[in-house]
């Protein structure tokens, strides 16, 4: 585990994704994958723009500030509903990010520090039963082209990334391929609006996130930070052109608490001179990927993951019924 931001790793994929590395060279990356993955659980990605243009990236974060610059009628008439749905918007206070899955001691925490964001969730948008929860396309020209054409290149991202993980078990490059081809992800955009430096200084409250993986891409701001051993919070410093990624809880347990779903939490950033005038702080913008297998996965101890004593730590789980328990807890039914 580093113990500062500037050494947390960056794995550069272009040679990898376009095809042009050799079978040595892509073990090579998957085993320094797989060992940032137990170790630290959190690193930079740069080369991903042969599957995730760069412009894209830069567009969905315009439509982040477009969408969260609606009126909040406009945005409350996109509520989200239920975890079960899991899409559409999130205002203020809705989801508090908790180590916790006690209801009670969540809505403890909500009243000492309230998480201070707002976020929108978007899915699959060809799931059956419930429908996405799209802004009127005159209110947001193009929001809904370049959402869905996000998502699904950042699908094709997720499916290479756990490809990595099969070559460093030995295993055949689309080993995880059944258990992950349903394109179960959440895509959310976040808005830390400007807040009081007086007040709480939470934005997110430290949490592990739930699935596979987490692709992360965070504006300049800054304030994201990861727990060490130790117990203290090591900032990630924005890194132009990378993405961060994490590891979530299904595939920590998924490999017998061998890959880290690593403590993460946003706090308000660092004072700098040109700002806070006015006493409030800098609006910061992320947009995350939540990865997750299919919703009937069985996620039990994959092999290479035993360990000295040859035995699994968990039971077999029904990923989608683990992942509506986390949700659940953290935003109610
Ligand atoms: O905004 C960030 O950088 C982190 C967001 C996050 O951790 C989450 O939504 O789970
Ligand atoms: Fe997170």
């Amino acid at each position: 585990m580093p113990s500062s931001a500037e050494s947390l790793n960056t794995l550069d994929i272009s040679r990898f994704l376009t095809g042009q590395s050799t079978p040595t060279q892509d073990r090579a990356l998957a085993a320094a994958f797989v060992q940032l993955a137990k170790e630290v659980g959190f690193f930079y990605v740069e080369g991903y723009e042969s599957v995730v243009p760069q412009e894209l990236v830069d567009e969905v974060f315009h439509h982040n500030e477009r969408f969260f610059d609606l009126p909040l009628e406009k945005k409350n008439e996109l509520a989200y509903t239920s975890s079960k749905a899991n899409r559409g918007y999130l205002s203020f206070g809705r989801e508090q990010a908790s180590l916790s899955k006690d209801p009670d001691q969540i809505g403890a925490e909500r009243e000492a520090a309230k998480d201070q964001k707002e976020t929108f969730e978007i899915g699959n948008d060809v799931d059956p039963v419930y429908p996405e929860h799209w802004p009127r396309e005159e209110d947001l020209p193009g929001f809904k082209e370049t959402m869905t054409r996000f998502y699904v290149l950042l699908d094709e991202l997720h499916l290479r990334l756990m490809s990595l993980l099969a070559i460093s078990l030995d295993l055949a490059p689309d080993f995880f391929l059944p258990q992950i081809d349903g394109r179960n992800h959440c895509l959310r955009l976040l808005h830390y609006p400007p807040v009081p430096r007086s007040g709480s200084n939470n934005r997110i409250g430290a949490h592990t996130d739930f699935g596979t993986t987490t692709i992360l891409f965070q504006d300049d701001t800054g304030g994201l930070e990861i727990e060490s051993p130790s117990g203290a919070f090591i900032p990630v410093v924005p890194k132009p052109r990378t993405f961060i990624l994490n590891f979530g809880d299904i595939l920590s347990r998924w490999s017998n608490d061998e890959l880290k779903s690593t403590v993460h939490r946003a706090v308000l950033p660092d004072l700098r001179d040109s700002e806070d005038a006015d006493g409030l702080t800098k609006t910061r913008r992320s947009v995350a990927f939540f990865c997750n297998p299919n919703p009937d996965a069985i996620i039990s101890c994959l092999p290479g993951f035993e360990g000295p004593s040859g035995k699994a730590k968990y039971e077999p789980v029904v990923a989608g019924e683990y992942y509506a328990q986390m949700l659940e807890a953290e935003i109610g039914a």
